[in-house]
Formats: structure tokens, C-alpha cells, sequence
């Protein structure tokens, strides 16, 4: 077991290192080989310091436990580690190779101290944890398997070696099904594998069971609104609602909030899983509805999807999957609106909504609030979904004037789809699915 775990971090030559070492630049990429390699001038800054250098990675079968004790070390890595500390977030992988990226972390360690050393111990007890550490001598680093006691090891020495730049960044390798999915089983298998340490799934997939009638015939126009926390999404779903005569819809259902909290808190695979069922969940509700009225639905598949990709992206705007990645195709099995409308304000106009609303923030949306890379990410995937792609609207003029750029908007487009638009007296139902 350990030995299958060394060889995927790191024991074959065709596996690549990326190292997050400055998340505004490229990682820094390396591979390993048994011959001694002079250190690039890149690695040195990470190789050629002063101080300790350890890896550690989780293996382990099971996926969900595996995400669940990643999540666990970054955690106790960020908390316990003293300032003396840089943790940086690194991945293995097979350049390309879907599936292919074992996640771990890169520990420089600049103390006198043993507090690494005695933290690497603890979680190094545990069966899943493989820790390395790195050695230099003169301009030559390698790298062997890490024991507390000193030892004689099995691991070879495999010594630091530049290598070129990745065409796709790692992050995007092992998006599908672990990040984004793009049909309700896979995101189901998911919650189905963690119903003994997470009991609130059960309910979850309960409640996904109850709804699993997604289609929808001939039916009234279903626009989904989607935006940033703060580009004011409500105000305008709310306006929309009054001036169609419309149903006003959202997701996730309501009756997933009593859930929300609970699986904001698990790692992405579960959290991004639980997101996606509630969009079946509000698909379900959408095709019931639209046969009634219009619908507008305050978030949507593009929101699941941006976010879970900008998440998982780390670094910067240029690491996302590239435009027209098939990561950016709608889910096959997922009911379509008519328009979906993104609502863009300027950072500066968005902090001061924020404030003036002087709510809680989610953890995310206040890492958005000082992160601008992030920021930029998810607005950026919104705007590369396809099929159906979002129409930007700028949304920083007053709630009147959005609402009336909306409505015209949505004439505008609808009538594309059929002359009729149902407005408030006129309920004539338009056919969504000739516009796809
Ligand atoms: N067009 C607008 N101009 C100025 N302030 C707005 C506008 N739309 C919304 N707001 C205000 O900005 C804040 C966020 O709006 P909200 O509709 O709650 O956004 P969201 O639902 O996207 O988080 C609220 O305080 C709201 O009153
Ligand atoms: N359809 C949806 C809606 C929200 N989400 C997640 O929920 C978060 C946004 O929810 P929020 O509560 O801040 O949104 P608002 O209700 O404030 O607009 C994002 O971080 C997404 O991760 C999602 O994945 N899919």
C-alpha cells in the first residue's frame, strides 16, 4: 500500500510536481529522476533555502474519506503551524491525464523547532499519510521517504529535476465527478458513499427520490438570474417576480437549507455533490411550475459550476480550463432555462453593497471580499458556460433601470423563441424547447 502510494506522488519519472509557490505566477513544476540534476534557478527558491522541507500526501481507496482527511491536514496544517511556516498546496500528476493528480501539500519549515517535525509525526501515524522530505547537497536536491526515527528506508533517492510548464494547469485535470458533475448519478453515487459518517445524506437523497420527475412539455419561459453575492440578484429576481406574474424559484431549495450548513462544511467532493442534487431538485420544481407561469430562478447550474471551478483552480484567471473545455458543458440530463442573465457590477460597487447590507458573509463569500483572483475566476467560468451560455448584464445602475434592461431584454430574446412573451395579463405558453 505504501508503496503504490510512493510511486503515485512520486517514484515514476512521468509524473510532474506543481507547487502553488506564488499564487499570482505560474507553479513551479519539477520532476524526479535517480540521476542528480542541477537545481534551476526557479527551484531554488524552493529547494535551494534555508530551512526544512517536507511532503505529505493522503492515500487512501475511498474517495470520499480520502477528500475528507485532505481536508482535515490542510486544516491542522494552517492552524498549527507557526508563522515560520509556508504551507504551499501541491499536486502530482501525469501531465494531461485526466484522473491522474494526487493532492498533497509542500511544508518549509524556517523554525529552530520541531513543531513540523512532531505534527508530520502525529498525522504520519495515521495508515493514509505518506510524508517525504528533501535533502540538498551543494546545487543537488532529492527527495526520500520521511521517518521520524531515523531508520534505514526502502525509498531511493530521487533527485529534483526542472521540467516544463503543464498545457493544462493540474487542478483541472480531475474536475469531473470531484469537483463539477454533469449527471445527477454521479453526484448521487457521491452522497450514496458517505451515508454512514454524513446521516443528513440519507434525507438529501430522500428528498432528490421524491423529485425525480425533471421533464417539462410545452411551458412558459424559465429565465435564471446568476451573479456574484451583492449584484443583486434578489432585488432583481424579486422585481421579476411582480412584473411577470412570475413563480420564484432558487438554488438550492428551500428544502435543502436545514442541510446547507452541514455540507458547507465537507470537502468538495461532497459540498459540489450536494450542490448539484439541489439543482435536480429545483429542475423538478421548475417543470412543474413553468406549466403555470414564468419562472425565474435565483441561481442555477451556472453558479454550481463556477464556483466549484474557480474553488478548484488555484492561481490565477489563466489556469481555468480553456474556453470551449467540454468542463463548461451544461449537464445532459438537467432541465434547460430559456435566458439565463449574469449581473456584473464593479468590485468597488459590490464591497459597498456588501457592507451596506451589513449581513454574515459565508466563509467563501468573504474570501471573495479579499480575493480578488477568486473573484475574477468565477465570473470568468459563468462567462465560458455553454449551451445555454448567460447574457452579462451591467447591473450597476439603479434597481429601476436594471429591471427595465432586463425586461427588455428578455422581450427581446423571447421573442426570438416565440413572438408571444407572457407578460403580466398575456400567460400564452411559449415552446422552450425550440430555442435549444
Ligand atoms: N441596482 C442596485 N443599485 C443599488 N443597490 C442595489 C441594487 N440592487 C441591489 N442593491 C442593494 O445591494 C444589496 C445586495 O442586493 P441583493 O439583491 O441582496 O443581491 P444578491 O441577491 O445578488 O446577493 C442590497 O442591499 C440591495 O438593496
Ligand atoms: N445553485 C447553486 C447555488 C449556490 N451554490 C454555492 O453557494 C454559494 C453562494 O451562495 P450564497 O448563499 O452566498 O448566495 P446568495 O444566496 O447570497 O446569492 C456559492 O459559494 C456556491 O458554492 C452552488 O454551488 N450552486
Amino acid at each position: 500500500m505504501l508503496k503504490r502510494a510512493m510511486f503515485r506522488w512520486g517514484q515514476l519519472s512521468s509524473r510532474v510536481f506543481a507547487v502553488e509557490f506564488d499564487l499570482r505566477a505560474e507553479p513551479l513544476y519539477f520532476s524526479l529522476s535517480s540521476n542528480p540534476q542541477v537545481l534551476h534557478h526557479a527551484h531554488q527558491q524552493l529547494f535551494g533555502d534555508e530551512g526544512k522541507l517536507f511532503s505529505l500526501h493522503v492515500h487512501c481507496d475511498n474517495r470520499t474519506e480520502k477528500a475528507r482527511t485532505h481536508a482535515e491536514i490542510k486544516h491542522k496544517l494552517s492552524v498549527a503551524l507557526s508563522r515560520d511556516c509556508d504551507v504551499f498546496e501541491a499536486s502530482s500528476f501525469t501531465p494531461d491525464v485526466k484522473n491522474s493528480v494526487v493532492k498533497g501539500f509542500f511544508i518549509r519549515d524556517k523554525s529552530t523547532t520541531t513543531l513540523s517535525e512532531d505534527m508530520l509525526k502525529t498525522l504520519q501515524q495515521s495508515k493514509s499519510v505518506c510524508v517525504f522530505s528533501y535533502k540538498r547537497e551543494g546545487q543537488y536536491c532529492w527527495q526520500e521517504l520521511w521517518s521520524p526515527v531515523d531508520q534505514v528506508q526502502e525509498s531511493v533517492r530521487q533527485y529534483i529535476t526542472p521540467a516544463a510548464a503543464a498545457q493544462h494547469h493540474p487542478s483541472t485535470l480531475n474536475i469531473r465527478n470531484s469537483d463539477v458533475f454533469y449527471c445527477m448519478k454521479e453526484a448521487y453515487e457521491v452522497l450514496q458513499e458517505c451515508t454512514d459518517i454524513i446521516p443528513e445524506s440519507k434525507e438529501v437523497l430522500k428528498l432528490v427520490d421524491e423529485q425525480l420527475e425533471t421533464s417539462r412539455g410545452d411551458g412558459f419561459p424559465v429565465i435564471v438570474i446568476e451573479g456574484l453575492d451583492a449584484t443583486g440578484k434578489t432585488t432583481l429576481t424579486e422585481a421579476l417576480r411582480e412584473s411577470l406574474n412570475a413563480t420564484l424559484l432558487k438554488s438550492p431549495p428551500q428544502c435543502l437549507a436545514p442541510f446547507r450548513q452541514r455540507f458547507d462544511s465537507e470537502p468538495p467532493l461532497i459540498r459540489r455533490a450536494f450542490y448539484a442534487l439541489g439543482n435536480y431538485i429545483t429542475a423538478a420544481h421548475i417543470g412543474k411550475e413553468s406549466l403555470r407561469a414564468p419562472v425565474i430562478v435565483d441561481r442555477y447550474w451556472h453558479s454550481t459550476a463556477a464556483y466549484a471551478i474557480a474553488t478548484a483552480v488555484g492561481g490565477r484567471v489563466e489556469n481555468l480550463p480553456k474556453p470551449g473545455s467540454e468542463l463548461y458543458q451544461w449537464p445532459e440530463d438537467l432541465l434547460k432555462p430559456n435566458l439565463v442573465l449574469l449581473l456584473t457590477v464593479s468590485p468597488e460597487e459590490r464591497l459597498r453593497r456588501l457592507r451596506g447590507r451589513g449581513q454574515d458573509k459565508t466563509v467563501e463569500e468573504a474570501e471573495l471580499e479579499m480575493n480578488q483572483l477568486f473573484r475574477l475566476k468565477v465570473e470568468e467560468t459563468y462567462k465560458r458556460i455553454q449551451n445555454p451560455a448567460c447574457i452579462i448584464v451591467d447591473a450597476s445602475p439603479s434597481p429601476q433601470e436594471v429591471l427595465q434592461q432586463v425586461q427588455h431584454l428578455i422581450r427581446n430574446e423571447m421573442s426570438l423563441v416565440n413572438n408571444q412573451l407572457p407578460m403580466r395579463q398575456d400567460k400564452k405558453p411559449c415552446n422552450p424547447s425550440t430555442h435549444h
